[in-house]
C-alpha cells in the first residue's frame, strides 16, 4: 500500500484524498426490493492490488458497475481516480474495466476492436499502434489479431478484453475474473501484468473466486457478504486473525466471514 502516515492531512489510516484511487461513502444499491449493496465504505490507496471477494450474489458486480459509472447508486457517494462515480465523462479516461463478458464486437478483428477503443479514449494514433503491438505480443495474440472476433475461443476473447481494459494506461483498472478461460501460460501473463500495473502506480481492483490468485497478488483484500464489507486488510493480517494464524489460507478466512453464523456470533457478543 502507498501510505503517507507522516502527513498530518491523512484522512484515516489510508492516504490523503490525493492518494486515494477509490473511495465510497455509504454506497447503496437496491433493485426493487433487493438490497444488493448495503452501505459500502471503501478506501483504496493508489497502486494497491485490491482483492474484492464475496460469495455469489454478494454484490461485487453491482459495486464495480457503480464504481465504473455504469449503474447509478441508489444513495451514497464515491470517487474513483478523483472523479465522482456519477460523472461518467470525467471518469472514463481514468478507468479500465474488464467485465465478466468483455465488451467487444464479434464482427471486428481484435486489432480493429483495440484501434476503435484507443480512438474512443482519444489516444494518439502512434500510441495506439505501439500499445496494441506490445500487448498483442505479451498475450500471444499477434498471430490471430486480424481474424474476426467471432472466430475466437473464450480465452482469446478474454485476452482481447483485457488488452482493451489496460491499453490506454488508466489510473484504476477493474478486473472481474481476469483469468477466466485462460490456459496456464496466459493466466500467468495476466498475473504478471497485474503486478506490473501496480508497480507503475496503477490501482487494480480485482474480483475473482480464485483465491490463490488473490493470495499471491493482493496487497489488500475486502470481503463482501450480503452487500456489506465484512472484513478488510492485508491477506496476512486477515489470516492472523484466525485461530490457525498464518497457517490459514485466504479460503479459511473467506469461509469464516461469509456465513450467517459469523453475524450470529457478533450479535451475541453485542448483547
Ligand atoms: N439487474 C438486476 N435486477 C435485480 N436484481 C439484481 C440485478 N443485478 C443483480 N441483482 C441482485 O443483486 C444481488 C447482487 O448481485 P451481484 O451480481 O452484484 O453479485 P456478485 O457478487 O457479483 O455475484 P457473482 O459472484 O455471482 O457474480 C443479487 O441478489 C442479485 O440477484
Amino acid at each position: 500500500m502507498t501510505r503517507n502516515q507522516s502527513n498530518p492531512a491523512a484522512v484515516n489510516d489510508h492516504g490523503t484524498d490525493d492518494q486515494l484511487a477509490i473511495s465510497t461513502d455509504d454506497l447503496r444499491k437496491e433493485y426493487g426490493g433487493t438490497i444488493a449493496v448495503d452501505g459500502l465504505d471503501l478506501t483504496v490507496d493508489r497502486g494497491t492490488i485490491y482483492g474484492f471477494l464475496g460469495p455469489n450474489g454478494a454484490g461485487k458486480s453491482t459495486t464495480i458497475r457503480m464504481l465504473t459509472a455504469l449503474l447509478p447508486p441508489s444513495s451514497g457517494t464515491g470517487r474513483v481516480a478523483g472523479a465522482p462515480i456519477t460523472d461518467r465523462e470525467a471518469l472514463i479516461d481514468h478507468i479500465g474495466y474488464l467485465p465478466e463478458s468483455p465488451p467487444i464486437h464479434d464482427e471486428f478483428t481484435a486489432r480493429e476492436q483495440l484501434e476503435y477503443h484507443g480512438g474512443l479514449r482519444e489516444m494518439k494514433p502512434t500510441e495506439i499502434e505501439s500499445r496494441i503491438e506490445t500487448l498483442l505480443d505479451r498475450f500471444e495474440l499477434a498471430e490471430d489479431a486480424d481474424d474476426r472476433i467471432v472466430t475466437y475461443s473464450k480465452g482469446m476473447r478474454q485476452k482481447t478484453g483485457l488488452i482493451q481494459a489496460i491499453m490506454h494506461q488508466p489510473d484504476v483498472v477493474f478486473l472481474d475474473e481476469p483469468t477466466s478461460g485462460l490456459d496456464p501460460r496466459a493466466a500467468r501473463t495476466v498475473r504478471e501484468t497485474i503486478t506490473d500495473l501496480a508497480a507503475n502506480d496503477t490501482t487494480v481492483f480485482l474480483s475473482t473466486h480464485i483465491l490463490p490468485v488473490v493470495e499471491e497478488l493482493a496487497t489488500e483484500v475486502g470481503i463482501l457478504y450480503d452487500g456489506q464489507l465484512v472484513t478488510e486488510g492485508a491477506p496476512t493480517e486477515l489470516k492472523e486473525r484466525l485461530e490457525a494464524g498464518e497457517e490459514s489460507s485466504l479460503e479459511d478466512v473467506f469461509l469464516e466471514v461469509t456465513t450467517d453464523e459469523q453475524y450470529a456470533a457478533e450479535d451475541s457478543e453485542d448483547e
